[in-house]
């Protein structure tokens, strides 16, 4: 059991700016917190960047002139300036932690409604595991980049050109000799940068193949236990962790090898500036205070160099997280709804000719957004009629597209070609929210969150109350709620698994009947009940069948005489329709599927 579904790759070389820079819209209301907290970062570097000038004061004035309480001045304005800097680092931490926090929250929850808006076909295809992953870790990657490395490239560059400047101002040849190793660090950070991105996103991409591994344990669970397959979880698991390891060690071995020659090269020319600088002392062409306060800005400058290496790390680390969000955030959406109609007639489903009224589905076409080109459709010419008030048994062979024709009527796929209306109204031309109060549905998996009994149920239609929720209860023959310790309050669990399969489908079933829908479309929602239980929710369905208009799936006989009429799916086509009767005595395939082979006509 490993993800067997794909997020799909980036394609091409991407830039880091550029992926960074579509962080903007969601920095942008923080941006006067993160300019406040750079320039507390520039004058904390700053800071650093006087002391040497403060220290070449007193070796030359104080110290040379045999002066204490000069020296002591100077101490104390060494201190104050550290105390002052160090004041404006935790300052910068303070600042920027709540407004952050606030940017990844939002991010969240934009990601979080996207998810919500997105069509069942990305869902299909996404493995959940790439989508919790790019949720949290990637999230929270995002937010360590904007509030450290993005003040500190900033201040540690300006650190780095006001250094430079004061010590070329001080002795412009030792300054050259420690210009020397920039080009070559140049060109060491862009080939870093390149490997390392591509890393970072394999990295991160594999830490979401773990989620779904990890996801799809715990849910299976059951199943694992059940055929003794931890052994094989573990490995499959196992095998996963180490692919991510190896992409760990990977950033980790480029991170040490930059991060050396970026600590090098700084001290070779440090080296090489104090070996001239002393000859220069020597020679009286430079005086000790000077080359003290050379040394000493040059050692202060060694952090924000040295500090470039992770801090273009986590900018490549942030930047993959960026485009695994936008991956998801660019995601075709499913087409908005028809603008909505003006005159009173807006919403309504009843202005139709008799004919038009009820449920039709006319030259019907279906085929799965990422099935194989030459395939052919799951569904093809399907015409049906459901009279209004009628209730329609679909049946057929297993695989034949029972389960996605009835996706197709509350547009959880839209028809690829051919119509669909609801008394004359085509389903595409109402508002999504307008055609869901309509059609409710039951799944043939009954799924169910994690709430009480009551809030599963109720989640079926909006503003329904207690009453509705009792009857809806009775219905579907889930009195056991009642007898639950806290009654309809009672906590159902992650998905429900506290319930046996029977009480969650009654559960799925109360939910699909609460809101007295017009239309009810039941998946097969009987198949998890014991015969006798099966009989009591078949008695309560035909009285709420009675009042609306039903398309209900069936694989058994006692299912299907809940139904008016009956349509066969086979071949992707609507091939017969007729009552119970009249196709068991007509149509071979029909009375094979009913009641097996030895049943012919
Ligand atoms: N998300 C999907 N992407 C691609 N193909 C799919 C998808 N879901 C179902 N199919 C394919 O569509 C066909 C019809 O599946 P469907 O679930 O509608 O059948 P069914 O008649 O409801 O089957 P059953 O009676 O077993 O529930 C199958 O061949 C199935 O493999």
């Amino acid at each position: 059991m490993t993800a067997n579904r794909e997020a799909p790759q980036p394609g091409g070389r991407r830039s880091t700016v550029r992926s960074l820079a579509r962080l903007w819209p969601y920095a942008r209301p923080v941006r006067g917190t993160l300019l406040v907290a750079a320039l507390c970062a520039v004058l904390a570097s700053c800071f650093g960047l006087v002391t040497p000038l403060a220290l070449k004061w007193i070796v030359d004035g104080p110290v040379a002139d045999r002066d204490p309480p000069g020296v002591w001045l100077g101490g104390l304005v060494v201190a104050l300036l550290g105390v002052a800097e160090a004041g404006l680092a935790g300052a910068r931490r303070i600042l920027v932690a709540g407004p952050l926090a606030g940017v990844e929250a939002r991010m969240r929850s934009a990601f979080y409604h996207r998810l919500q808006r997105l069509p069942v076909s990305f869902h299909d295809r996404w493995p959940s595991g790439q989508l919790l992953s790019r949720a949290t870790t990637d999230l929270m990657l995002v937010r360590i980049f904007l509030s450290f490395p993005l003040t500190f490239l900033l201040a540690n560059g300006v650190t780095i050109l006001v250094g430079f400047a004061v010590l070329l101002l001080q002795k412009w040849t030792l300054g050259l000799v420690l210009l020397a190793p920039v080009v070559p660090l140049i060109v060491l950070c862009s080939l870093f940068e390149e490997r390392y991105s591509r890393a970072a996103r394999t990295s991160q991409d594999r830490v979401g193949d773990l989620t779904t591994i990890a996801e799809e344990s715990v849910l299976g669970i059951r199943v694992i236990k059940g055929f003794g397959r931890h052994r094989a979880q573990e490995s499959a698991f196992a095998r996963q962790s180490a692919l991510l390891r190896e992409s760990e060690l990977r950033k980790a071995s480029l991170l040490g090898r930059l991060w050396g020659l970026v600590t090098a090269l700084p001290e070779l020319a440090i080296g090489a500036a104090l070996v001239l600088g002393v000859v220069q002392v020597a020679d009286g062409d430079l005086t000790a205070g000077t080359l003290v306060a050379f040394l000493s800005t040059a050692l202060a400058l060694r952090w924000p160099v040295e500090s470039i290496g992770f801090l273009l790390a986590i900018c490549n680390d942030a930047a993959a997280a960026t485009d695994r969000f936008f991956e998801v955030m660019d995601a075709p959406q499913a087409p908005p709804d028809a603008a909505p109609e003006a005159g009173p007639a807006a919403g309504r489903t009843g202005s139709a000719t008799v004919r038009d009224r009820g449920l039709r589905l006319a030259g019907v076409e279906f085929r799965y957004p990422d099935a194989p080109a030459a395939a052919p459709p799951v569904l093809r010419g399907v015409d049906l009629h459901i009279r209004p008030g009628e209730t329609m048994a679909l049946v057929g062979t297993t695989g034949s597209g029972k389960t996605t024709l009835t996706a197709l009527i509350p547009r959880l796929h839209d028809a690829t070609a051919g119509r669909i209306t609801l008394d004359g109204r085509e389903i595409t031309a109402l508002p999504r929210a307008r055609l869901r109060e309509l059609v409710s549905v039951a799944f043939e998996e009954p799924t169910l969150f994690s709430a009480s009994a009551g809030e599963n149920v109720l989640m079926g239609a909006a503003g329904a109350g207690e009453a509705e929720l009792r009857r809806a209860l009775a219905v579907a023959q889930a009195g056991f709620v009642h007898a639950l310790p806290d009654g309809h309050r009672t906590q159902v669990g992650e998905l429900g698994l506290s319930l046996s399969g029977g009480q969650r489908q009654r559960l799925a079933l109360a939910r699909a009947v609460v809101g007295s829908p017009r239309y009810l479309i039941l998946d097969d929602p009987l198949s998890a009940l014991d015969v006798h239980t099966e009989a009591l929710v078949e008695s309560a369905l035909r009285e709420v069948l009675a009042t609306t208009t039903a398309l209900v799936v069936a694989h058994r006989p006692s299912t299907v005489l809940l139904a008016d009429r009956v349509a066969l799916l086979s071949g992707g086509r609507i091939a017969a329709v007729g009552t119970h009767h009249e196709l068991l005595r007509g149509n071979r395939e029909y009375a094979s599927l009913m009641s097996g082979p030895e049943h012919r006509p």
